[in-house]
């Protein structure tokens, strides 16, 4: 005893006060067997065991194999699981099951039902930045919310926000340019990921919150706070200490993760306070009772619908409170931006491996646009049809959002397997999209995977980038319209290419949103038309 450090004497201490002896510890080691045996043979996990996966260690599971950076993660769950044990598997994270699923099959019956629409446990981790908005919650809080919001998505409202879109892409035009400019002198490369993330938050400030951010220290630390959130939730998920919300809190990442809340609120709050302000100006000017209605198709207020939604709501049927518009908005710019600038990211890095394909891209905007610097139509949209499919493989390659997680609210068979009441389920879209039985040679960009002849007789599941069934991305067509847009006129104005064509490829990085790790870097060329070149 007398070599025991003064904190293990402590403890002795201390036991030998609250009568800890043999059998005390005897009896509590038998109860945490007897427990644990109990806890294994119970129905639920029996069931969960049916499903094969790795062999995991008593108490711990798998978390030693997963206790890896969001880059091996992604291998290992998305790839590696998924090629030794199937479309469908189990892993544990010590008492905590997640099924994972990778086959459009197995994942038809969970997104296309109307019952299976409560989101896993993980996303409450969002929820102290988040709240209850539509993205985290579920039952009759979400349809309801989901109704308010749909119109706000309606085409005609789309399609006015064409201009926001067309604008936003002269000011990347401008950056890109001065980027491109000090290419040379800089390591010859631009770090397109950074500029692209900029301008996707303009453009959802811009076209929905109807506030154009122009100041980059504003943002600066909106940027890095939601970065820093989407990796704590990664991390916290892989920590099953910290699970509780007590535990969490008195961690460091707890801590960290409380300011990054506060400036992510201080953001959104500044945007509906300046949304409301102009509102009441313009009601004061024109005194007219529905001001919406009233205005003129093109006009900027006409297409602001989804903060004027929520605010009129809030103003109308007393539906909403401040802290509800609060949660919509900070959940419409962050699935508003990250995802959008990631996509086209992913878009220019794809293409600056594919010179081949690079061309025929130029090719298609040189034919439509000839060498006319007029605005991106929905016409023209419609009329990009390799640009479509360059999209979608892009969003085939690198989701934007890599899985998504539901919980299993009742028995459900999926594949053979009863899957009980309270489990989590992992959908592993950029798993299924690098499968190579659903895509054979997965890891190669080829567009025309996407061509009608092609496509045809894929499975309806089988390309699930903005999810599918009621609970599937409602930013769906307003993305695809923004991305169109924005990379019609980069196309138009840059060439890309990689800066080391032997450099490895980048790796991208699971935290909720896809991320390349490092940023993208590219060396970006000016160009011009080919009627005007030649
Ligand atoms: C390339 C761009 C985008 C991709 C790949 C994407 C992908 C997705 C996916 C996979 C989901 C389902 C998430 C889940 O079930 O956990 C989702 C939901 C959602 N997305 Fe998007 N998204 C994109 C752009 C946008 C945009 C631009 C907005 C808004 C302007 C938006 C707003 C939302 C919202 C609010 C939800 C929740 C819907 C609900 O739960 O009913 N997304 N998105």
């Amino acid at each position: 005893m007398l070599f025991l450090p003064p904190m293990q004497s402590f403890y002795l201490q201390w036991i030998n006060q609250i009568g800890f002896n043999w059998t005390t510890w005897f009896v509590l080691t038998s109860i945490l067997i007897i427990g644990w045996v109990c806890w294994r043979n119970s129905r639920y996990v029996r069931l969960i065991n049916t499903v094969p996966g790795p062999e995991g260690l008593p108490i711990l599971g798998n978390l030693l194999e997963l206790n890896v950076g969001q880059v091996e993660f992604l291998r290992i769950v998305h790839r590696e699981w998924v090629e030794k044990h199937g479309p469908i598997y189990r892993g544990w994270g010590g008492s905590r099951a997640i099924v994972c699923i990778s086959s459009p099959e197995l994942m038809e019956p969970i997104l296309a039902s109307q019952k299976l629409i409560t989101k896993g446990k993980e996303y409450s981790y969002l929820s102290k930045w988040l709240g209850a908005c539509m993205f985290l919650t579920t039952g009759q809080r979400w349809r309801s919310r989901r109704r308010l919001l749909t119109p706000a998505f309606h085409f005609q409202i789309l399609e006015n926000f064409f201009d926001v879109f067309n604008d936003q892409s002269h000011q990347l035009i401008k950056e890109l340019e001065t980027a491109a400019d000090s290419c040379p002198k800089v390591d010859g490369s631009v770090n397109v990921y950074k500029i692209l993330t900029q301008c996707a938050l303009d453009i959802i400030c811009d076209s929905s919150m109807g506030r154009q951010v122009r100041k980059r220290e504003e943002t600066a630390g909106y940027l890095h706070s939601i970065n820093r959130i989407t990796q704590i939730v990664m991390e916290r998920s892989l920590r099953p200490w910290l699970d509780s919300d007590l535990m969490f809190n008195l961690s460091s990442l707890g801590r960290e993760n409380r300011q990054c809340v506060q400036i992510l609120h201080d953001f959104t709050n500044q945007v509906i306070r300046d949304r409301k302000k102009t509102l009441n100006v313009n009601n004061n000017q024109t005194d007219s009772g529905d001001q919406i209605k009233s205005q003129p198709e093109n006009s900027p207020k006409r297409r602001l619908a989804f903060l004027d939604l929520l605010i009129q709501a809030s103003e109308n049927g007393d539906k909403l409170s401040d802290d509800d518009i609060r949660e919509e908005v900070d959940t419409f710019m962050f699935a508003g931006h990250d995802t959008t600038a990631t996509a086209m990211s992913w878009f220019l890095y794809c293409i600056a491996r594919n010179p081949d394909e690079q061309k025929l891209l130029f090719d298609e905007v040189d034919e439509i646009f000839e060498d006319d610097e007029r605005p991106c139509t929905p016409q023209d949209a419609a009329n990009l049809k390799y640009l479509d499919c360059c999209i979608k493989e892009t969003l085939r390659m690198y989701p934007s959002i890599p899985g998504v997680m539901r919980t299993i609210t009742e028995d459900t068979e999926i594949g053979g397997y009863v899957l009980p009441a309270g489990l989590s389920v992992a959908l592993l879209i950029y798993g299924m999209h690098r499968n190579p039985k659903v895509y054979p040679e997965p890891d190669v960009f080829k567009p025309e995977r996407f061509l009608p002849e092609h496509s045809a007789n894929r499975h309806p599941y089988a390309f699930l980038p903005f999810s599918a069934g009621p609970r599937n991305c409602i930013g769906q067509k307003y993305a695809i319209f923004e991305l169109k847009v924005v990379l019609s006129w980069v196309l138009r104005k840059f060439e890309f290419s990689l800066s080391d064509p032997c450099c490895p490829a980048v790796s991208a990085s699971s935290e909720i949103v896809l991320k390349p790790v490092d940023g993208i870097h590219l060396t970006v060329k000016p160009r011009k038309p080919r009627s005007i070149a030649a």
